[in-house]
């Protein structure tokens, strides 16, 4: 049966480029009367502006004058060419590219957007004009108006969508607490539940607030298109990141989407090797963990450590390629000495391999993710039992794990993040924040505050990744629930089982595929099991 014909999306490309050069080159030819049909209502509006600015009194005598020149460029030979002429120049000077942005935005703006334009100012005057202002010609005035001071804006469902404002040059537009209260002055000024990108432009005084479109929260766990070595830690926003993966939603209906991910590099040479993720209580790290565990099991062995007890993580329990669910203090101890001296054997036999100037074996390069939830409870557990601190023992992982293709990640909640050892926050370069908090606590746990602040009603798995010193990019982590969880939706819960590798209690596949696995069951010391342990 003949397939229906489906354009192929690099046809689809081609039209649109074929498009766009169309309607480029017919732009060109028509660019002259582009110009004038832009500059006429322009020419217009500044007409009419003049007409209501002048007094009453004056302006009798101004018509009379305007029609004296009337009549004098009708009778002078050529006058009405020469008029005409002039007519047309004044009309391409306004319609030319950039000019008087404002007053054509204010011709375009209906009373209602210039009532919310006049209202954004008057709110921004208190910050923007103190007392004494020394400039000559203040931008920000008690009863000035927002044309002299709102360079571009836009409007969508009646709201602010974007903004580009001049700043007067005093500004302390270095000072983190002065910009963030100007930003959240705008945020609460042009609509309430949105989240906005804030640039500020410090050379030219300019500052840019564009309302961002949410970020998806129905992309269940699912075997992303990612290379080697590459983790998806959740998806962001269009403009941030280049390239896309083809995303499948939780409703089976929608049509798959293309979306840009926050990729994550692990292995042998990545800049950063761990990962450091702190979060308000419920905002979603413990998912964030599951879902890295699912796709690091794709080509490797995960252990979790989870501090907390609860059993989020009961369901990789007795997994191939899960060495153990840690949830007690001994477990947990036992658990990560055998982290660090797997850590030193791998480093000793890829040194030896490398001497006789072969590949490492096996066994030293299948990927080890240490996945550790909550570790301050431990750590205080720890103490109260004179027991070794357990982050202490990540110390080898976390120092030579790149070398070693040993990853660690470690989750906590805000308010125990003090309690975080030196070993875990020198050596985890790349960071995510997750739930509602302030630019500034992102800002201490990633090292920069976001340019954007999360709105109060923050989804569940919302927040911000940061790379090593790149960017902060909005982040939303795919849904992943512990397939345990009663409460979750039914559909994320079939995906995340879907991913699950194989109960080790299935018979193997094959050798070669559960080589260097020992599974290892809930509560089990991998230590024990633990493969060519030394
Ligand atoms: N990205 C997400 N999408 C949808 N639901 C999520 C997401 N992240 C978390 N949730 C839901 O929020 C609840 C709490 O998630 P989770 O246990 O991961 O949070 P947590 O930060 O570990 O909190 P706590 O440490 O207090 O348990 C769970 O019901 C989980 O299914």
């Amino acid at each position: 049966m003949p397939q229906p014909y489906r354009p192929s999306p690099l046809s689809r490309t081609h039209a649109r480029q074929a498009a766009r050069r169309a309607a480029d080159g017919l732009a060109d030819v028509l660019h002259p009367l582009l110009v004038l049909g832009r500059g006429a209502p322009r020419l217009l509006a500044r007409c009419r502006d003049w007409w209501r600015r002048t007094p009453g009194e004056r302006r009798g005598p101004t018509l009379f004058a305007v029609a004296a020149c009337g009549v004098l460029l009708w009778l002078l030979p050529y006058g009405p060419a020469l008029a005409t002429l002039c007519l047309l120049a004044a009309t391409a000077w306004y319609g030319r590219d950039g000019a008087s942005a404002s007053a054509a935005a204010g011709a375009k703006a209906g009373e209602r957007e210039r009532a919310r334009l006049q209202a954004l100012y008057e709110a921004l005057v208190p910050c923007l004009a103190p007392a004494g202002d020394p400039s000559p010609e203040p931008l920000y005035v008690p009863g000035g108006t927002w044309e002299q001071a709102f360079e571009e804006y836009a409007f969508r469902d009646g709201r602010i969508s974007e903004l580009l404002l001049r700043y007067p040059a005093w500004f302390p537009d270095g000072h983190l607490t002065e910009r963030l209260r100007v930003e959240q002055l705008l945020a609460a000024k042009t609509g309430r539940g949105r989240e906005y990108r804030f640039c500020w432009d410090q050379e030219s005084n300019l500052l840019e607030m564009t309302a961002l479109e949410p970020l998806p929260t129905d992309i269940p766990a699912q075997p992303f298109a990612t290379a080697p070595g590459e983790t998806v830690l959740g998806f962001t926003d269009g403009y941030e990141v280049r390239g896309t993966v083809p995303v499948r939603l939780l409703d089976p209906h929608a049509s798959p989407r293309h979306l840009p991910p926050v990729l994550w590099r692990t292995g042998h040479r990545p800049a950063e090797p761990h990962l450091l993720a702190v979060g308000l209580p419920g905002a979603g790290t413990s998912t964030l963990l599951r879902s890295l565990a699912l796709q690091a099991l794709r080509d490797g062995d995960v252990l979790f450590v989870d501090g907390e007890g609860g059993g989020e993580f009961a369901g990789f329990a007795a997994r191939r390629g899960v060495l153990g669910v840690e949830t007690t203090l001994p477990g947990a101890l036992d658990a990560l000495e055998w982290a660090a001296r797997e850590t030193e054997r791998r480093l000793t036999a890829a040194g030896r391999a490398r001497q006789r100037g072969e590949d490492p074996p096996a066994g030293a390069r299948r990927p080890l993710w240490v996945l550790v939830d909550r570790p301050a409870a431990l750590s205080h557990l720890a103490r109260v039992h004179g027991a070794t601190d357990p982050q202490e023992l990540l110390r080898t992982p976390l120092r030579h794990g790149r070398a070693a293709g040993v990853t660690v990640v470690v989750a906590e909640q805000f308010g125990s993040d003090e309690e975080l050892a030196d070993p875990v926050l020198a050596c985890t370069r790349a960071r995510v924040v997750l739930g509602a908090v302030s630019p500034q606590e992102a800002g201490t746990v990633l090292g920069a505050a976001p340019q954007t602040g999360p709105p109060r009603d923050a989804p569940r798995g919302r927040g911000f990744a940061r790379l090593g010193c790149g960017p902060v990019l909005r982040l939303q982590v795919p849904v992943t629930p512990d397939p345990l969880d009663g409460t979750a939706p039914e559909a994320a819960r079939t995906a995340v089982r879907e991913l699950l590798p194989e109960s080790v209690r299935a018979p193997a596949p094959s050798a070669s595929a559960a080589e260097g696995q020992v599974p290892v069951t809930e509560g089990q010391v991998p230590v024990t099991g633990a493969p060519q342990a030394t």
